[in-house]
């Protein structure tokens, strides 16, 4: 019995949004092709349909370990063309897989090839256990039976000759192989699917199949909070920079760089999570080049230092104390500017103020002080 593996990878993965079709976004840090060629390792020769504009990727990621097939313009033509680059081969059996369907589990493949000892196709599916209903204009118009229905997946298993004779005769348009191959009059078996065994097809399903690699590796999740501290006093000048916003103002803060408080609090808080020290270890004051340097370096390094090491910035909020200037103007775009520095959605991040009721440094219009907390999230 020689065994051959096509997997489907040729459409443009529409409905999970903007970016790199989905076979060739990362997911745990792979692509989630390269997961799903992996998923097949040892169980026969692989071939991979990939949209003509993909080849170059393909060869790139896959080498020659695998047979690289150009698609067509839908997925049962995708399937066809592996299965005729097959003629003539010596396989007898082929799974024909979603390129999306990187989790498939070998319990579900090795069913359904064992099931092909005795019917001519064999496919995994999982039984619909929630209730049926047709609705209309958003209103529930009727129900349906559940009963005797499933949720069809893949690897979908046949003997090679019948599903090339069934594809060959088909007019086009099915939605699986199961519906080419019975359209031919073959009969397939159904095997246990798996929950597990989602296909990616919507944006959110990332962040599930990701969950259920990181529980098959036994990973947690890697959460760090790190906090900053930082004061500047007042000097003579006519504006403050605060979370990278120029703020007009009757007086300036000292500093060796341009002395922005609330942004020299979030970096430590940074590094800080990182056990990384603060930014006196990576830029210290004693060096020349660091006068009057733009805060917005310091937050940047500490923001792709994060990176290089793994982790997201989950949050960050940030509280400036200060009777003066008034910050609440400001607060949006601070926030904005300081979610652009570190490459983070704006809704990641705060900016707030509160007076110290005119006690203290900060009462007395000395300087201002600032605090800040950070959440970095592993990958
Ligand atoms: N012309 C096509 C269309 C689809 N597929 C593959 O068939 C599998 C299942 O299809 P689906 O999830 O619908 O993928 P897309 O067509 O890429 O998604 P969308 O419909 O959202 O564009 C995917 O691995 C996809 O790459 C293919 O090889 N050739
Ligand atoms: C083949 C399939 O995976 C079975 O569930 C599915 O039909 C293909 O994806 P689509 O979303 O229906 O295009």
């Amino acid at each position: 019995m020689t065994v051959a593996v096509i997997i489907v990878a040729a459409g443009r993965g529409t409905r999970a949004g903007e970016g790199l079709p989905k076979q060739w976004r990362d997911l745990a840090g792979r692509p989630v092709l390269a997961q799903t060629v992996e998923a097949f390792a040892g169980v026969g020769r692989i071939l991979v349909v990939l949209h003509p504009d993909d080849m170059g990727l393909g060869m790139d990621l896959l080498g020659g370990s695998v047979v690289l097939v150009a698609g067509g313009a839908t997925r049962s033509e995708s399937v066809k063309n592996a299965l005729e680059a097959l003629e003539g081969s010596d396989v007898t059996r082929v799974l024909i897989h979603d390129g999306a369907r990187p989790l498939v589990p070998a319990s579900v493949t090795a069913a359904v090839l064992s099931a092909l000892d005795t019917t001519p196709g064999a496919a995994p599916a999982l039984p619909v256990t929630d209730a049926l209903w047709r609705g209309e204009n958003g209103l529930v118009a009727g129900t349906q039976d559940r009963e005797g229905l499933y949720r069809a997946q893949t690897p979908q298993g046949f003997r090679f000759p019948d599903i090339l004779a069934a594809h060959r005769a088909h007019p086009g348009g099915a939605a699986d192989d199961v519906e080419v191959a019975r359209h031919a009059g073959l009969s397939v078996a159904i095997v246990p699917g798996h929950e597990d065994n989602l296909k990616i097809t919507y944006a959110p399903d990332f962040a599930r199949a990701e969950a259920i690699l990181r529980e098959r590796k036994g990973l947690t999740m890697d959460v760090r909070l790190g906090n900053g501290y930082d004061v500047h006093a007042f000097c003579e000048g006519d504006h403050v920079w605060l979370c990278g916003v120029k703020v007009p103002h009757t007086k300036a803060l000292l500093g060796h760089s341009d002395a922005d408080v609330g942004m020299h609090a979030l970096t430590d808080a940074i590094y800080g999570a990182l056990a990384e020290g603060d930014i006196g270890r990576h830029f210290p004051p004693t060096d020349p080049q660091w006068k009057g340097a733009a805060s917005w370096i310091f937050l940047e390094h500490a923001a792709k230092l994060a990176k290089s090491k793994g982790f997201r910035i989950g949050n960050a909020d940030v509280t400036l104390i200060c009777e003066r200037p008034k910050v609440g103007p400001h607060a949006i775009a601070m926030a904005a500017e300081l979610a652009r520095i570190m490459d983070v959605e704006p809704s990641r991040v705060s900016v707030k103020a509160t007076t110290s009721e005119r006690l203290g440094f900060t009462g007395r219009e000395e300087g201002i002080a600032s605090i800040a907390t950070v959440t970095l999230i592993g990958a």
